[in-house]
């Protein structure tokens, strides 16, 4: 059996998708069939880090067009991914999966604190580790945080689950006619003004030589699909260079 390429993996799983069919909030159902996807892929061999988005609870950005201060809104958001860590703790943990969840913003009676060494030793221990609350500070996002990570975690990968399954030439859900990529440059990226990933989480992945793996993580099995090799995703990955 070959190794897989990808062992060690940072997954970012979008916030709007634990809103499974719903508008609004978590969805439990939902989080059991990702933690069920999870286990599949930790027995598979794989070790895995956690970042969850906010989106299906509060985006800072949104908070600010609705009037708040938008550095106060930037912290609601993070507290958001703090709710989202927790559900999904709670999912993992009723599949089997040992995990703990580190917060960026310290919260001693929640969740322990955001340790890189303490996180590394967790994962040698087969844990599961996710990261809350983003990187602590507004302005950022979580795929930012999730690049962060990656890199800190020194990830094989960063896997964004999300609901369109791969980068396209322009916005699927607005354009229908768009063309998705199989793979390409994080220049590409950065140059087209891709929006499916922050260009800072995108440059940060290039300069650490981090690929990412953009699917769609509402199709169930397509976790399972996507590290085994099959499976629709784009990887976004440095071009090779030509003689
Ligand atoms: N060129 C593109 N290719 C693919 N998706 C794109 C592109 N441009 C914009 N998008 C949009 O990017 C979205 C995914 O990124 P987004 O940051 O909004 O979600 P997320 O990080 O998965 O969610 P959350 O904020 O809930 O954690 C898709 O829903 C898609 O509509
Ligand atoms: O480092 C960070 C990460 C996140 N935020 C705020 O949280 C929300 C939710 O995260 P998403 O990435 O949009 O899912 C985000 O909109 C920011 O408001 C942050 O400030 N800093």
């Amino acid at each position: 059996m070959t190794a897989p390429r990808f062992h060690r993996i940072l997954l970012k799983l979008s916030g709007e998708v634990l809103m499974g069919q719903g508008q609004f909030g978590i969805d439990p159902a939902t989080c059991d069939r990702v933690a069920g996807e999870v286990k599949a892929a930790k027995l598979a061999g794989h070790e895995i880090c956690m970042v969850v988005g906010g989106g299906n609870i509060f985006r800072g950005l949104a908070g600010a067009a609705q009037g708040f201060d938008r550095a106060s809104a930037d912290y609601m958001g993070m507290l958001a991914t703090v709710m989202n860590a927790l559900a999904m703790q709670n999912a993992l943990e009723k599949a089997g999966v040992d995990t703990r969840v580190q917060s960026a913003i310290p919260m001693a009676s929640v969740c322990e604190p955001y340790i890189r060494r303490r996180a590394e030793r967790h994962m040698e221990k087969g844990r599961v580790v996710i990261f809350a609350a983003g990187t602590g500070l507004p302005f950022f996002t979580t795929d930012t945080t999730a690049a962060l990570r990656a890199a800190e975690m020194q990830c094989d990968a960063l896997f964004k689950g999300t609901s369109v399954d791969g980068v396209y030439d322009a916005d699927p859900k607005q354009v229908p006619t768009a063309k998705r990529y199989d793979t390409l440059g994080y220049n590409r990226v950065l140059a087209d003004n891709l929006k499916v990933m922050d260009a800072s989480a995108v440059a940060l992945c290039r300069d650490n030589d981090i690929p990412i793996v953009v699917f769609n993580i509402r199709d169930e099995g397509n976790l399972t699909a996507v590290l085994g090799g099959h499976g629709t995703s784009t990887i976004v990955q440095n071009e090779p260079v030509s003689a």
